[in-house]
């Protein structure tokens, strides 16, 4: 896998203060990267760094290659950003803003355009003032927006914030597409951490200005601990050894826990139903990654 994005040792200090702190990280292309710190961390100012918004005060941050000192246009021309609130015209329709934006790029054709609404789901509404658009559908036309241009990564800074469910839901699914279908690198910082565990494959959590840890998501939640509640528990214990070898404890009654390592939840409640037992609920605890963010991250001060 390419490496798209890199930053090696980065540091940013505004007066005496040191705001980032030798942050290095990478991501490839088809990764979905997750930059999650409280407010105040460092996420935006590492951003403005990488979309060379900021000159960092030391170290080297490279896109695709280039170093973003030394071949800035180059480096950029694979960047796609939103930063804050996608910047829209409102009383123009989607299909104008993104026609104003494509102006000021030669390699964007009519028929790209046509292809960014298809990809965020905006077809039917393109035509309309972004006026009338929910905050959902305006947060997708800022990403076709950013990918008109077919960059090569992908950067959202705080993007769900002010989503409703319904809007995170479609907008985990866009992202998903762009990085797995069309191969970009999705970069996205956020304070809140259970939106980035559902969609990145990797989340750097920071705190003040340090990335204190990088975890890859799928082996979080290989340490998952759940508890069942459910009609016959001697039996579940029972399956949970004969079949996976794994070792529960009856907790309750009606309940039964235990650690289930890389084995899928999903598959275990199916041969559950499957055996004729009645599960009321299932839940998770522990190791997720709220757990270890929020060790990591205790004493923050949030500003
Ligand atoms: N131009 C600047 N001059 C001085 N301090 C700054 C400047 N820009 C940011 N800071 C400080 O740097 C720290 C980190 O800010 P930053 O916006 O990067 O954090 P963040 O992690 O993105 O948090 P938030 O989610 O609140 O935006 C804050 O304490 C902020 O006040």
């Amino acid at each position: 896998m390419a490496q798209v994005l890199e930053l090696t040792g980065v540091t940013k200090k505004f007066g005496s203060k040191d705001i980032v702190r030798d942050v290095n990280l990478s991501v490839s292309s088809s990764e979905i990267f997750g930059f999650l710190g409280p407010n105040g961390a460092g996420k935006t100012t590492t951003i403005r760094m990488i979309v060379g918004l900021i000159k960092p005060s030391s170290g080297q941050i490279k896109v695709c290659g280039y170093s973003i000192r030394n071949d800035f246009k180059k480096a950029m021309a694979n960047v796609g950003c939103i930063i804050e609130s996608p910047d829209m015209y409102k009383y123009f329709t989607g299909m104008e803003n993104l026609q104003h934006f494509a102006a000021m790029d030669k390699r964007i054709t009519r028929e790209r355009i046509d292809e960014v609404v298809e990809m965020v789901g905006l077809s039917h509404r393109i035509n309309d003032k972004v006026s009338t658009y929910s905050l959902g559908m305006r947060q997708r036309l800022g990403i076709a927006q950013a990918i008109m241009g077919r960059p090569k990564l992908l950067i959202l800074d705080e993007p769900t914030n002010g989503l409703d469910p319904a809007g995170i839901a479609e907008f985990r699914h866009l992202i998903r597409k762009l990085a797995y279908e069309e191969g970009m690198a999705v970069f996205i910082s956020s304070h809140i951490l259970s939106e980035l565990q559902l969609v990145c494959d990797t989340v750097a959590i920071v705190s003040k200005g340090r990335v204190v840890k990088s975890v890859k998501v799928n082996e979080i939640a290989q340490d998952m601990i759940v508890e069942w509640y459910l009609d016959k528990p001697a039996k579940a214990l029972e399956i949970l050894k004969e079949r996976w070898n794994i070792d529960g404890e009856q907790t309750r009654k009606n309940s039964v826990r235990a650690g289930i390592g890389a084995v899928r939840v999903e598959d275990i409640n199916q041969m559950f139903f499957n055996e004729g037992l009645i599960i009321s609920y299932c839940e998770s605890h522990g190791n997720s990654l709220e757990d270890l963010f929020l060790k990591l991250t205790e004493g923050d001060e949030i500003v």
